[in-house]
């Protein structure tokens, strides 16, 4: 399932940034996981300043009939004018405050694209998760390129191609990590990110987008 290239070392970057990444070896797929991006020290200091920093929304749901609260907090971020729309909710983006665009300075440089959104998801507890889905909406361009910044709490994040059953991964999102995915892996597969009954810390997770 994995290619292991984890000794291989980007001259281009500082060591700390891409020294360690691995391609997964999914069909249909171009994902990289770089386990870490970031020190643990660091991640922690991001996953604080974010926490406080960022207005997190609690959006409510409709699951068949029936309003629910997300099972997460959310908050978009953005260029001017970069609405979100999914799950029949729109998002009117916040501006980008100066972590964020530190961050996004980072991840562009890693997956060689000017994101200019961001979203942000806080998982407070195993309670809260996000459902199968792919990030395919037509704003996000046909081959969507979406680079994923877990902080915090370790959570596992679960791949299934949509029309191969068989094909499935599953992989631990640590602190400080980094998963780009590009290519047409959201044509094929859906991901998600389930509940847990083991005790976990919270994790905030960024998705950074490139909105047409
Ligand atoms: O929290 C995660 O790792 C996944 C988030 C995600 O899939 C999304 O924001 O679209
Ligand atoms: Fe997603």
């Amino acid at each position: 399932m994995w290619l292991d290239s984890t000794d291989k070392l980007d001259a281009s970057q500082p060591l700390s940034l891409t020294s360690l990444y691995s391609s997964l070896q999914l069909s249909d797929a171009d994902i990289v996981f770089y386990p870490s991006l970031f020190n643990e020290q660091y991640s922690d200091r991001l996953l604080a300043k974010l926490t406080q920093t960022i207005d997190w929304r609690q959006d409510w749901i409709t699951v068949y009939g029936r309003s629910l609260p997300q099972p997460r907090l959310t908050a978009w971020v953005g260029d001017p004018g970069k609405a979100y729309t999914y799950s029949g909710i729109t998002m009117q983006p916040s501006g980008w405050t100066e972590t964020l665009i530190d961050l996004k300075a980072t991840v562009d440089a890693i997956a060689g694209v000017a994101f200019n959104s961001v979203l942000l998801n806080l998982y407070r507890d195993g309670n809260d998760s996000m459902g199968w889905h792919s990030d395919d909406e037509p704003e996000l361009g046909q081959n969507p390129v979406i680079g994923s910044l877990s902080l915090g709490g370790t959570r596992q994040f679960m791949l299934r191609h949509k029309y191969q059953k068989a094909l499935k991964a599953k992989l631990a999102l640590t602190s400080g990590s980094f998963l780009l995915m590009q290519g047409t892996t959201q044509h094929y597969w859906q991901h998600q990110v389930p509940k847990t009954k083991r005790a976990v810390s919270p994790r905030l997770n960024l998705t950074f987008r490139v909105m047409c």
